[in-house]
């Protein structure tokens, strides 16, 4: 429960994607964490194009439950020059979901928010509008200027209370680029940043983590692959000297690594590891959706500030019906809350030392 003696949290919601179901499961889960008393302590603003937003309210508010934009503070950015067509893929719509995040950014890094949640973006309208990210991840890193930022998935078991949590080692690349781009110095990076955003922002001290490996059966002792003989066995050795408070696990088998989350999951009681680092963006992302599509936040580690997101994408091929499942928006939203709050008692807490 938060202190009701601290100001309320600041928190940004970006529009995403107009043309998707960004909007939709913002407006959505607003009004189930309305509904739900989960914003007493927390003022929310909405970051993006003040006409979207309200087309977005207006299209769906007679079939669904949406929260009323006008109910927020607003951080408005540019409106799109044409209609945005729900569904397709424009530099319109490319544009301004790009505007709503650089906003939101901006407003973070002049001390207005504590903690953004993004909706969801489509990469390609933002390719066609000039953008060339490949995510909202590295222009977040960028803008707050951190060498160092991960993408990490969280979602927490409704029947266990677990918590999943994974981060990709590679993200947004072409499979065959894979086996190129990981290196110790690599693993190094992330694992460490794992190990910091573990204490920090989760309260774990001294963590189980589970490291997959990158061939079928981790190369079957350099059989079906050679890496993990090669540098990842060796990397591990390395990683063990260098942070002994660690329990580190693996290099494991990809395709048996995540079955104790399954079971933690889904039974009390279950030994499963704190964390799991996947290698690249499918291996670490299957298990998760399967296991949690509707409750699975992607949050940036490594970032001065907290962002959170929901799981999945723009959508749009159910954008404008009413039917998208917000489940993933209220957990990123609620996790924003939970992060930025644990941030500030830290805070609190150093300034008293
Ligand atoms: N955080 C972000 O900004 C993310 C953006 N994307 C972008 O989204 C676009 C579409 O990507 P896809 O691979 O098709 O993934 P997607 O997650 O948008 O859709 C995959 C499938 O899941 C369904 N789905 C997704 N969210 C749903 C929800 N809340 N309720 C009900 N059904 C839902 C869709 O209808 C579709 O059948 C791409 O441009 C991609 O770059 C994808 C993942 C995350
Ligand atoms: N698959 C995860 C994803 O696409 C999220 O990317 P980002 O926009 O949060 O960087």
């Amino acid at each position: 429960m938060l202190s009701p003696s601290l100001s309320p949290l600041q928190v940004a919601i970006s529009l995403g994607d107009p043309a998707g179901i960004g909007p939709e499961v913002a407006l959505k889960a607003l009004a189930i964490a309305q509904s739900q008393g989960l914003l007493q302590h927390t003022e929310i603003t909405l970051v993006g194009s003040p006409l979207c937003w309200q087309t977005c309210y207006q299209n769906l508010r007679s079939r669904t439950e949406v929260a009323d934009p006008a109910d927020f503070a607003q951080r408005t950015t540019a409106d799109p020059p044409t209609d945005i067509q729900t569904g397709e893929i424009t530099a319109e719509s490319g544009e301004v979901s790009f505007r709503a995040l650089e906003s939101a950014i901006a407003g973070t890094l002049e001390g207005q928010f504590e903690a953004i949640v993004t909706a969801p973006i489509a990469k390609a309208a933002w390719q066609l509008a000039g953008h060339g990210y490949p995510g909202q991840t590295e222009v977040l890193a960028e803008a707050a200027q951190v060498s160092r930022s991960g993408m990490l998935f969280v979602a927490r078991s409704p029947q266990t209370g677990w918590e999943l949590r994974t981060l990709l080692a590679t993200t947004h690349i072409p499979l065959r680029d894979v086996p190129h781009v990981l290196s110790p110095e690599l693993l190094t990076q992330k694992l460490s940043l794992l190990i910091d955003c573990l204490r920090q922002d989760f309260g774990i001290d001294r963590p189980t983590i589970a490291i997959a490996g990158l061939n079928p059966h981790s190369g079957e002792q350099g059989r079906l692959g050679r890496e993990e003989q090669d540098w990842l066995i060796p990397w591990l050795a390395s990683m063990r000297d260098r942070f002994p408070q660690v329990q580190l696990q693996g290099p494991q088998p990809p395709d048996t690594l995540w079955l104790s989350a399954g079971q933690a999951w889904q039974r009390a009681g279950v030994a499963a590891p704190d964390a799991y680092l996947a290698l690249y963006h499918d291996q670490g992302l299957i298990p998760v959706k399967l296991l949690a599509f509707d409750r699975a936040v992607n949050t940036t580690i490594g970032l001065p500030f907290v962002r959170t997101s929901p799981d999945h994408g723009t959508a749009f091929d159910i954008a404008g019906q009413g039917m998208a499942r917000p489940e993933s928006f209220l957990a990123a939203l609620e996790l924003a809350i939970a992060l930025a709050h644990n941030r500030r008692q830290r805070a609190l807490q150093l300034e008293t030392v």
